[in-house]
């Protein structure tokens, strides 16, 4: 039996209440940083703030890239705590709102819109001079990163992840990669139908499959380099034999068990300088199975903590 719309408290209503399928809402703040003639968000030191979660991998990727392209001191952080509830993303114990001092993400929202009525969604790239979101969609915001601060870091712009001549192949692993992996994991985690489940479990499977023997030929998805492409499916990986196998149910195959060449791969990555101190397992299992009280109504959470990236050296 499938749980209806009506039966889940409001930060639950992610799944269709007929079909039972998760649907993901489009991000809505969409500007850019560039230094166009006339751009209103110019790039600049100390003008631009992140929130983010340990926890959620599309927050992730915002803090893979500001590592890898040096924007530390350019660009500061907040995390939020990683128990997500009623009011959604809260900053608690230690993990506060530096700007503002907000209690919940839901706040940053509504400084910048005040009749605001779409998801209140990490990540968020926040404007502190016109105090207000530039951009929270992940997507976009490490496109923006990979070469909008390039002047200000002329030591990282040789690093860059979305190259020309690499764009079209990176758009289209993109694709498949966004629908069946990383948003994937979520439709099957969160179907409430066996039907809607059935429909994106294989299909995440058989795309694992195809990135498995992608990377057995090449020690990165595209181009034989490390680009967007790689850094937008591996926070997904990192997550996925302590969480996505048990919690959402996608348990075909593991990473470790039967994924040799994605394990290799995930490892070269992890062990590249500033990459290991983005991952935090303890936010990333108690996120999961604590907040997600439709999935995990105990709150127990699994032991294990997936694959030793760290070990053996790639
Ligand atoms: N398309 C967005 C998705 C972001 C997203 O869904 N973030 C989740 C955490 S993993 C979130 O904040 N969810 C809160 C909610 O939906 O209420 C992106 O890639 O930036």
């Amino acid at each position: 039996m499938s749980t209806t719309e009506a039966s889940q408290p409001a930060i639950l209503k992610w799944a269709d209440g007929k079909t039972g399928e998760f649907k993901r809402q489009a991000s809505t703040f969409r500007e850019n940083i560039s230094d166009e003639p006339n751009a209103q968000f110019t790039p600049e030191v100390g003008r631009y703030h992140l929130y983010v979660s340990y926890a959620c991998p599309w927050a992730h990727r915002t803090l893979l890239v500001r590592a890898l392209k040096g924007l530390e001191d350019i660009i500061s952080v907040d995390v939020v705590h990683w128990h997500m509830q009623e009011n959604g993303w809260p900053f608690k114990d230690g993990y506060e709102d530096s700007l503002y001092g907000s209690k919940f993400i839901r706040d940053i929202y509504f400084k910048a819109q005040s009749d605001y009525g779409g998801r209140f969604t990490v990540p968020v790239l926040w404007d502190k001079k016109t105090q207000t979101i530039v951009n929270n969609e992940s997507s976009e915001i490490i496109r923006m990163l990979n070469t909008a601060f390039d002047k200000i870091v002329p030591e990282k712009a040789g690093i860059n992840f979305y190259p020309d001549h690499l764009k079209a192949e990176i758009d289209s692993v993109n694709e498949w990669v966004y629908d069946t992996v990383n948003n994937g994991v979520y439709k099957a985690g969160f179907a409430t139908s066996q039907e809607a489940y059935e429909k994106n479990v294989h299909p995440l499977f058989k795309s694992l499959d195809r990135i498995e023997e992608m990377l057995s030929k090449a020690d990165y998805l595209v181009g034989n380099t490390l680009t967007e492409a790689d850094l937008r499916l591996w926070t997904t990986i990192v997550r996925f034999d302590p969480v996505y196998h048990g919690h959402f149910k996608c348990n075909i195959k593991g990473i470790e068990k039967d994924y040799p060449h994605i394990l290799k791969w995930a490892r070269r990555i992890y062990q590249m300088p500033k990459v290991a101190e983005t991952v935090n397992m303890e936010h990333i299992k108690n996120h999961y199975y604590k907040s997600h009280v439709q999935i995990n109504p105990t709150g127990v959470v699994p032991a294990g903590m997936g694959p030793n990236l760290a070990e053996p050296k790639i």
